[in-house]
């Protein structure tokens, strides 16, 4: 993937455990930047609804085609949720670049891995808790989980947090204590003083 653009608007992958932070901090990104970075397109086997575009909300796929893309080793990551297949390819990332913007992934640990299988040259940010209780303090006060999915999210939790402990596994590792400090961390990290971790 030697393109120019490639070189110019490299993925960001954010990851970190669930309850981290990842979502609250990206959003500020965004909404401070607005025409800078993007999301990729992602997969689905589901109907559109009313108003959804293919290439746009999803790309809009039968079962048949989405299987044959997942044994070509085209999805990053991929899941079944109620009865529909779902799935980011490496291709719909490129896509971004393309269009001149930076693909923001927001994803956890096994999508860390993958993405470094690929080409895609990504820049890799470690959301990381202050610590696991304070994790699950925000976990629970932001009343989304169970108490068994709560109990899943904290052991897969210490999961992530070991392998981010192994050198190289990411760039750069920013604490989420304090909001506005750890924001400020992680945009000026992926800004890089506007270069955006461009190559030359
Ligand atoms: N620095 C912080 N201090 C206190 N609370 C925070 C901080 N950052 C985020 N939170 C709160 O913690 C909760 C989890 O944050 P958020 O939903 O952004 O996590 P996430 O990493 O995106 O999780 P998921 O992967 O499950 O989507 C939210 O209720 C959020 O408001």
């Amino acid at each position: 993937m030697a393109t120019g653009a490639a070189q110019r608007f490299r993925p960001v992958v954010v990851s970190g455990p669930s309850g981290a932070g990842k979502s609250t901090l990206l959003k500020r990104l965004f909404a401070e930047y607005p025409d800078t970075f993007d999301l990729s397109v992602s997969h689905t086997t589901r109907a559109p609804r009313p108003g959804e575009e293919n290439g746009r909300e999803y790309y809009f796929t039968t079962k048949e085609d989405f299987l044959d893309l997942v044994s070509k080793n085209a999805f990053i990551e991929h899941a079944q949720f109620g009865g529909n297949y779902y799935g980011t390819t490496v291709q719909a990332v490129k896509d971004v670049a393309q269009k001149g913007k930076i693909c923001v992934l927001d994803i956890e640990m096994e999508g860390v891995k993958q993405v470094k299988r690929t080409d895609l040259d990504a820049r890799f940010l470690f959301l990381a808790p202050p610590s696991i209780g304070e994790l699950e303090k925000r976990l629970r006060g932001r009343a989304t989980e169970t108490e068994e999915s709560l109990t899943k999210r904290l052991a897969q939790a210490k999961n992530e947090l070991e392998y981010a402990a192994q050198p190289g596994s990411h760039d750069k590792t920013v604490v989420n204590d304090d909001v506005e400090k750890a924001y400020k961390e992680l945009r000026d990290w992926i800004v890089d003083g506007g270069n955006f971790g461009a190559r030359q």
